[in-house]
């Protein structure tokens, strides 16, 4: 499709379209001292690293009156970034957004790190070749989604056997050819299941493309397409590899590398890849912009295919486009001027879906309202 053209042609279907713990008894400092608060090195906060909390509940529960409140992916990580020591003057960024930023010498790069877990991001389904090559993609994802290019990756892998180990480090090579990435190294050792954790870095050009730039205003774009993924993965969880493309695009994403380069070349407000789905991940971009957003369900972009496949499951085609998630694509904020000379740049086609606005996250289906949707969360 020509990007320059959809872009420049809203409304049409299938083009660019606008388209209490008041007192924290957390960490063992607290409870192995007679229950009381520990100053942790991480600051005063501190349990970072736990997935549930104790919170006053009024006399039920815990015999002192806490019980466990599991709390989510999301708050997991802000309370790791709350509890943070205070940066080095290299960190430009720390924890929070696609990347963390650092002046290293002359230069700015970009760090992250992802990882596949079998069981909780794919199953036998998946060859050990093909889990190797999507570790890669997703972490380079993240580098396209700051608009920088993707340069070196620590790969680190967990197998029941070294046979497995070897072919998901295949997958890992191809994939660092295909992104014109280079493996400095790692680690390997036994595991019960599958498991490969990538550490990836990046170089900018210029500054970084933020989550936190988007401006009322601004309209809201994607990269690509929507929900292939989500189709994929449920034809391969009912035992199937095929439609063979929509497979494909679950197991061997495409992450938006020139796309990202060219969106930071031409300073878009705020951009972010999308793993958990449209809809988290633009509440990610509006909580970190202070704005809120509108976005109109009819203008996703799902392939013909991709729709047949999820009616013929009985999915809600744009529903599972925004929620699903692992689409890989770029959900950019920028003016809408910007995002034409983009789209005119580059080919992933670009379909604006919506726009930022002062507050509030609204989903809509053409003119009505429909029904507040959220993305995929590990702990949820
Ligand atoms: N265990 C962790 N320790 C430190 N930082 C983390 C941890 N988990 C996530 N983060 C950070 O939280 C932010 C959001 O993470 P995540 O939702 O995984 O982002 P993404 O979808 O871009 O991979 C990122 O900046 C990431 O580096
Ligand atoms: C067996 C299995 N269950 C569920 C999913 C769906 N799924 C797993 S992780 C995920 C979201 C993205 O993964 P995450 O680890 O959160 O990546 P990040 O946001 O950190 O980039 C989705 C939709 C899957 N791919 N495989
Ligand atoms: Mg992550």
């Amino acid at each position: 499709m020509d990007a320059g053209r959809a872009l420049a042609a809203p409304g049409r279907r299938g083009a660019v379209r606008r388209g209490g713990l008041r007192r924290p008894l957390r960490g063992r400092g607290g409870q192995a001292r007679g229950l009381r608060p520990r100053r942790l090195p991480l600051g005063d906060r501190g349990g970072v690293a736990q997935a549930a909390d104790l919170v006053h509940a009024g006399g039920a529960g815990h015999p002192l009156g806490y019980h466990r409140r599991a709390v989510n992916e999301f708050e997991v990580i802000a309370r790791i970034s709350e509890s943070l020591p205070q940066k080095p003057a290299e960190v430009v960024h720390p924890i929070g957004d696609d990347c963390a930023v650092l002046r290293l010498g002359e230069k700015l790069w970009v760090a992250a790190a992802d990882m596949l877990v079998a069981g909780h991001h794919f199953r036998s389904w998946a060859e050990p070749e093909e889990v190797g090559y999507k570790a890669v993609a997703v972490n380079v994802s993240d580098v396209a989604a700051m608009g920088a290019l993707p340069r070196f990756v620590l790969v680190s892998g967990g197998a029941a056997d070294s046979g497995t180990a070897l072919r998901c480090f295949r997958g890992v090579l191809e994939a660092c050819a295909a992104f014109g990435v280079y493996p400095l190294g790692g680690d390997t050792t036994r595991a019960d299941h599958l498991t490969v954790d990538v550490a990836i870095l990046g170089e900018l050009e210029g500054g970084p493309v933020l989550r936190s730039g988007a401006r009322p205003g601004d309209a809201l774009a994607v990269t690509g397409e929507l929900g292939a993924s989500a189709a994929g993965f449920l034809a391969l969880e009912g035992g199937a590899r095929e439609p063979e493309r929509l497979v494909r695009k679950h197991l061997r994403p495409e992450p938006r590398v020139e796309t990202g380069l060219e969106a930071a070349r031409l300073g878009v407000h705020a951009m972010i890849d999308l793993s958990d789905g449209l809809a988290s991940d633009a509440r990610h971009v509006c909580e970190q912009s202070g704005t809120g957003c509108r976005i109109d369900l009819d203008r996703l972009p799902v392939a013909a295919d991709t729709r047949e496949f999820l009616l013929s499951r009985g999915s809600e085609p744009e529903r599972l486009a925004a929620t699903a998630g692992e689409d890989y694509e770029l959900l950019i904020a920028a003016p809408r001027k910007t995002l034409e000379e983009l789209a005119a740049r580059t080919d992933p086609p670009l379909t604006v879906i919506g726009e930022i606005t002062e507050g509030g996250i609204e989903f809509l289906r053409g003119a009505e309202r429909a029904e507040p949707l959220s993305g995929w969360d590990h702990f949820g």
